[in-house]
């Protein structure tokens, strides 16, 4: 395969960047506003402090207000309700993302529940899920699925129609919106999970195929359709021979990219344009907020 076939996420994450911080300069010019994201992280897992970190950085590069709360592994669900309380009231706050997994104390149903919805920029709040789900008014779209999608149509075109695609996984923040999204684009959708029954099978039927399992490596070159495009959302990291520790999918890259007409690598795939568009979607908000149409990027 060429290397051409290789879907530059990061590439276009930046670009999408460019876009942000453009609209983050006409808010600023128009309506003297900066908007501004809020980010909760509970705990000291070191890879969530790398993306914490990442995520600050990239936002105050887009021109944007970056407020970081870090708070302890012993935090209450009722300190942890009254910060997201407090940033709901914020009006320089335009974007809440509280970092999960959270620790065992806390309901993530309930800290997610309580987040303002227009403030909700992973759009995980059942009121953003519904909106998505029917149609009914404007959702915040969770970032990762609509990354992806991003990437997906920049190869194929905006509309999917005769497309099979398949999603491996169905979580709440990945494989369900993805498949939302991908129907909303007139894909015909499968969404495959561990209790499928021939799941290399099911993929192999794919024109489309979406990995979000968190399985290293699971998914083999020869369930791959010859031609088709690959999406690899799984982040893991696994120790090599040598004792280091190395980023890999939830597909053997390698394999796959020998069979795939396009393929995501990670890292550099899906990982950059989840930063991305969780800015975006924090400019959509304040937008919104200013009383502006949604702008266009
Ligand atoms: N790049 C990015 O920006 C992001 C990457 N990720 C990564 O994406 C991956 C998925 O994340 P997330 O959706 O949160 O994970 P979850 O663990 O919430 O969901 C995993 C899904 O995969 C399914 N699954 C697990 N094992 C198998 C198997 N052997 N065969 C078929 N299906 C299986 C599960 O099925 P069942 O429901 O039956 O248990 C479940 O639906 C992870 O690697 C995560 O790190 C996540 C978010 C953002
Ligand atoms: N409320 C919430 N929203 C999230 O969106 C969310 C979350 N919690 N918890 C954790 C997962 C994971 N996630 C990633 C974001 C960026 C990269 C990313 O930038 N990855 C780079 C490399 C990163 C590295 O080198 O470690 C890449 O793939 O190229 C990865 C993973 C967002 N998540
Ligand atoms: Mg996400």
């Amino acid at each position: 395969m060429s290397s051409s076939n290789v879907i530059d996420g990061k590439a276009f994450a930046a670009g999408l960047r460019g876009r942000v911080a453009e609209k983050v300069a006409e808010l600023k010019s128009q309506k003297g506003v900066v908007p501004g994201l809020a980010v909760v992280l509970v705990g000291e897992d070191p890879a969530s402090q790398v993306y914490v970190r990442n995520k600050a950085k990239q936002t105050l590069e887009a021109g944007m207000q970056s407020f970081e709360h870090k708070l302890p592994d012993t935090t209450t669900q009722d300190d942890l309700l009254a910060l997201v309380a407090q940033l709901n009231a914020d009006p320089q706050v335009h974007g809440i993302l509280v970092q999960l997994p959270l620790p065992k104390q806390i309901d993530a149903n309930a800290v997610i529940g309580s987040i303002e919805p227009a403030k909700d920029v992973d759009g995980f709040n059942v009121v953003n899920a519904g909106r998505l789900m029917t149609g009914a008014g404007k959702p915040m779209v969770p970032c990762t699925p609509l990354g992806c999608l991003l990437l997906l149509q920049d190869r194929l075109g905006k509309d999917l129609s005769g497309k099979r695609a398949v999603v491996v996984g169905r979580s709440n923040i990945v494989g369900k919106p993805m498949a939302q999204l991908l129907l909303g684009a007139n894909a015909t959708v499968t969404i495959a999970h561990s209790r499928t029954a021939d799941l290399p099978g099911e993929c192999r039927n794919a024109d489309i195929l979406i990995a979000a399992v968190g399985r290293p490596e699971m998914i083999k070159g020869d369930w791959v359709k010859p031609g088709a495009t690959v999406i690899d959302v799984g982040i893991n990291r696994i120790e090599t021979p040598e004792g280091k520790t190395r980023l890999v999918g939830d597909v053997a890259y390698s394999e796959a990219a020998e069979v795939a007409g396009a393929i995501t690598p990670v890292p550099g795939g899906v990982g950059p344009m989840t930063i991305a568009v969780l800015l975006a979607n924090c400019v959509t908000s304040a937008y919104r907020a200013a009383g502006l149409d949604d702008p266009a990027l």
